[in-house]
This record gives C-alpha cells, structure tokens and sequence, in this order.
C-alpha cells in the first residue's frame, strides 16, 4: 500500500488529564448516585485513559431537577438579553483564549487531526459569539390593525432543553447546541458521546468562570441507551435536540412521541458531491478530496459519493485518486497529518468493513486497508472505489470513514436521479460553471444544504439541516432561537371591544 504516512513517534499524552469524569449537576461536579463508571480509550493507543461516570436514570432526574430549579427560579431566562449575550461573549473568550488546549484534549480523545480540531475549537468560540449578537438583534412580530388592534409576539424560552450529542467534532457540535438554548434563556442538560466525554468536561469551568447561574448548564456522562434514555422520557424535559445516526434518531422519535416533546433532529448523510464536464476540475478535485477525508471521513456533511459527467471520468479518477493516495495519515498531534485515527476500534472494525464490501462492489483506485508503519491505532488509508454501482451498498450506506465511491453519469437527469437515489438528503455539493444547471440541479436535488462550486462553508445565519432520512427541522441562525423558544401571540383590541352581546337580547 503506498498511501503516506507520518512518522510513527512515540504515543503522545496531553499534559493535564483528568484523573476521572464526572457529572456537573447543580454547580457541582458528582459521580454516578450508584457509582456506575465506563471506560473511555484513547483512538491511537486504543487503552483506557480515563474512568468516567455513567449516569443512569437517577443521575439524569437530579440533574434535571437543578435545571428546573434554575429555570423557574433562577435570574437567567428573565434577564435581559444583552446581559445574557455578556456572558455568551465572556464563553467565547475563554474558549477562544484556550482553543489550542481544548484541540490538544479533543484530538487525543477523538483521533482528529490536531490542525482541524484547532479549527472546530475555533468555531466553538464563534458558535457563542453569533448567538450572543443575535439575541441582542432580535426583534418579534408586531401586527397592527389600524384603529383597531395590535397583536405582538411574546418570546419565551421553553424550559429545560435537553441535548444529545455525537462523537465526531464533540466540542463543537455542543456548543451548536449549547449557545443557542443558553442564548434563548433556557437551562439544560447535556449529554455528549461516550467515546468522547473528554472536552466536554471542559465547559464546567469555562461557564462558571463566564459567571453562567449554577443550574443553568448541567451535564451528565454516559451511554445512550442509559443516560440519553433518560434524558428523552424525562416528563420535565419539554425539547431535545439530537444529532447522531437516523437509527437513533429513529428511536428517540418514538420515545419523546408520547409526551409529545419539541424535536430537532440533525442525522446521518450520505451527500452527493455531481461533478459536471464544464466544471473546473482541479477546484472540484480539492474541495472533492477535502469533502470526505476531512475530519477523517467523520463527516456529517461528508461528500462520500462523487457523480463526474462521464466525458472527465477517466481523468477525473486518475488525478483524484492519486492525490488520494498521497494524503498523509498518522498521528493525529502531528501538525502535517490530513488524515488521523478513528475515533474507536468498533467505529474503524465498521469502517473496515465497508472497505472489505467496496473491494467487491467497486474498483480500488487508493487506499483499501489499515496503512502500514503505523503501530497501534485506528488508520484507515483514503480509500477510493470507482465505478460503484447505485444498488451497491457503498453507495447507499453512511460509512462514516475516509471512503468513497466514484459513478459516472451522463446525462444531467441520471445526475439528478443517481443523487437523489438513497434514504438521505443532509447535503449536495454541485460543481459546473452552467448557471442554469446549477439552479436547477439545485432546486431538484433533495438535500438540506446545497454548496455550488465550493467546499462546506457557510454563514451562520444559514439553516443547517437535512430531508428524508437526515433530519427533523432546522437550526441555525434564528431558526435555533425559534426551536428554544415559545413564540406567545398577545392581542390587543384599541378602544372598545365590540364583543357580540350573547345573552343580552
Ligand atoms: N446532521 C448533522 O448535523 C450531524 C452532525 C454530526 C454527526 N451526525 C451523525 O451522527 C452519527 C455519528 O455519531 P454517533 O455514532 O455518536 O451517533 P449515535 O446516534 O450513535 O449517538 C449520538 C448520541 O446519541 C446517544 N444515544 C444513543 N442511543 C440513544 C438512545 N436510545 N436514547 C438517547 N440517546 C441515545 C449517544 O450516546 C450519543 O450521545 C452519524 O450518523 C453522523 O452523520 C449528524
Ligand atoms: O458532522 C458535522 C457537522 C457539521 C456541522 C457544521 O458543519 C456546521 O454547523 O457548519
């Protein structure tokens, strides 16, 4: 196998670890009320480095019971919005002002490259910052009837929110969550992925110091099936938010459908990256490359299959493919690798897999293994399939991993229907320079986002969201603020009221 690879050092440990994880429930942290712990490894030695509570059902009332308190009787949902944007701002800072310690914890505990995690903590920061702003800039709905009535809208937050995170850019992805809800005045319980508590238990302190009420911000650790069961069937937690697998996100459905709970769901993908033959083709090959072997192919928005109009296939494939094989994998804290570890052996013994059914469903053109010179670790080598059939697997399944599989089509109607033919529609990365096509591509392709001639950027005021099997609802921008947000309508008659006299004849 030829794909690059850094060279292996010794295992590196980031200064300052915890000794355990633990909850943080009412300003305090806690272990388990039962003692319940689990054990959490690190993805390039693959041993355990840290015990962490696992919090079980009992865990999960206490810490919506601080939650409840701190919203009914606490200063926060009543404050004024600039003085909760101070203390969103004040989070930023802090984040900001250790973002290369918080890329140190995220990159040993997830395997991603140090240089992204760098940018993910980054973005973290920007998280809080945007919803700072908005909620100062907010205004609501005024209706006004002349002579007649004003009717205006009342903004409550909700209450206790609950949010249910994934593994694969952890602190990120909880803070996409996190600033919103604080923004709008809720209080909440967060429950991140066990293969990845470390930075996570990082917010504690950074929202304390920010001067955040106790209660407002609890977190509990531990499995989904356990904590985040919990979580969803708490009678006194009116909203989740999830992201993750649609399969759970499938289950969490059923289970918060009979209490009939507000639901924001950011699932699986499976995005169509359709490269046309009047495209340019060495900016469609980096944003194509960087696409799915960003983030280690952990990617919710991964481009993970590519459709190239069949006039460039060839040349597409050879110049994709062999800039493929020289993307560099190693050791995650290494500023010069592209490509690090998966975050657990079971996600990369999944990984794997897929590569084993690619070699029959596809044609190896890079990658296809565990790179060698690499001790311990879970590497997997870029991994590109051409001519994979729409029926093959690799092509209908999320693989979540440095993998790809490569189609021709040719014509813009085979384009459309090969993109549009799986159970997903999170997102859809269109590249030709024909305007037309790419405003009607656009319009027919089922997916939440569209990015055309660009890689995965975007302004934060965007809906970020999926169709079909990717997602519920939108958040982003004030979409967010309207999920953890009641918006109470209040009328108002001007003069009198004229009400039809009954019982009056
Ligand atoms: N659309 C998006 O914005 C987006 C972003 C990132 C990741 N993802 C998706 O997330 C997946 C990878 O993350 P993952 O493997 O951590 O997902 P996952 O669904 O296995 O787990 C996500 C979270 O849900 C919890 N959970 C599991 N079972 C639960 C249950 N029965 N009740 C309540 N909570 C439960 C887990 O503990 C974890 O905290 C991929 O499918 C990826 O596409 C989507
Ligand atoms: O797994 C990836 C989730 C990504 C989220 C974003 O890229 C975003 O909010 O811009």
């Amino acid at each position: 196998m030829t794909t690059a690879t850094t060279a292996a050092a010794p295992h590196y440990v980031p200064a300052g670890l915890p000794q355990r994880i633990q909850h943080y429930i009412d300003g305090q942290f806690v272990d388990s009320i039962d003692g319940a712990t689990f054990e959490v490894l690190d993805p390039v030695s693959n041993t355990t480095y840290v015990t962490a509570a696992a919090g079980q059902k009992a865990d999960i009332d206490a810490a919506v019971a601080a939650a409840t308190r701190a919203f009914v009787d606490g200063p926060w949902p009543r404050m004024k919005p600039r003085e909760r944007a101070r203390i969103l701002n004040r989070i930023a800072d802090a984040v900001e002002a250790q973002d290369a310690h918080l890329a140190e914890f995220e990159t040993f505990d997830t395997g991603l490259p140090i240089t992204q995690a760098l940018g993910q903590a980054q973005r973290a920061a920007e998280n809080f910052r945007f919803f700072a702003d908005l909620i100062v800039a907010q205004s609501d709905d005024t209706y006004k009837v002349p002579g007649s009535q004003v009717n205006y809208v009342n903004r409550k937050p909700i209450g206790v929110a609950g949010l249910i995170t994934p593994w694969n850019t952890p602190f990120m992805l909880e803070s996409w969550k996190l600033a919103p809800a604080l923004a709008s005045g809720c209080t909440v319980v967060l429950k991140p992925a066990e293969f990845t508590p470390l930075s996570a238990s990082l917010w504690a302190g950074i929202f304390e110091d920010a001067g955040l009420p106790q209660g407002v911000f609890n977190l509990v650790n531990g499995l989904g099936e356990e904590a985040g069961d919990a979580l969803v069937k708490h009678p006194d937690v009116p909203l989740i938010s999830f992201t993750g697998e649609s399969r759970t996100g499938q289950l969490i459905f059923g289970n918060a459908a009979p209490m009939l709970k507000g639901l924001s769901m950011e699932l699986g993908g499976k995005s169509p990256a359709v490269v046309f033959a009047d495209a340019d083709l060495d900016a469609a090959i980096d944003s194509t490359l960087f696409g799915v072997f960003s983030l280690n192919g952990e990617r919710c928005t991964a481009g993970s299959r590519i459709l190239v109009e069949r006039p460039i296939y060839d040349e597409f494939l050879e110049k994709y493919s062999a800039r493929a094989s020289k993307i560099v994998v190693g050791d995650p804290h290494d500023p010069a690798t592209e490509v690090g570890a998966l975050v657990h052996p079971e996600h990369f013994d999944k990984v794997m897999s897929y590569v084993e059914i690619g070699k029959t469903e596809g044609r190896l053109l890079a990658g296809g293994g565990r790179p060698e010179g690499l001790p311990t670790g879970n590497y997997v080598a870029p991994t590109v399939f051409a001519d994979v059939e729409p029926d093959a697997r690799i092509f209908q399944e999320e693989i979540f991993g440095p993998v790809v599989a490569i189609t021709p089509f040719d014509t813009d109607d085979e384009a459309l229907e090969l993109a549009n033919g799986v159970r997903y529609g999170l997102a859809a990365y269109i590249w030709t320079n024909n305007l037309e096509r790419a405003h009607t591509f656009s319009q027919r392709v089922e997916a939440g986002m569209v990015w055309l001639n660009s890689h995965n950027v975007r302004d934060l005021r965007t809906p970020f969201g999926g169709v079909k099997a990717s997602g519920l609802g939108h958040e982003g921008g004030y979409r967010s603020i309207d999920f953890y947000t009641d918006q109470q309508a209040v009328h108002i008659t001007l003069g009198h009221a004229h009400t039809p006299r009954f019982g009056a004849a």
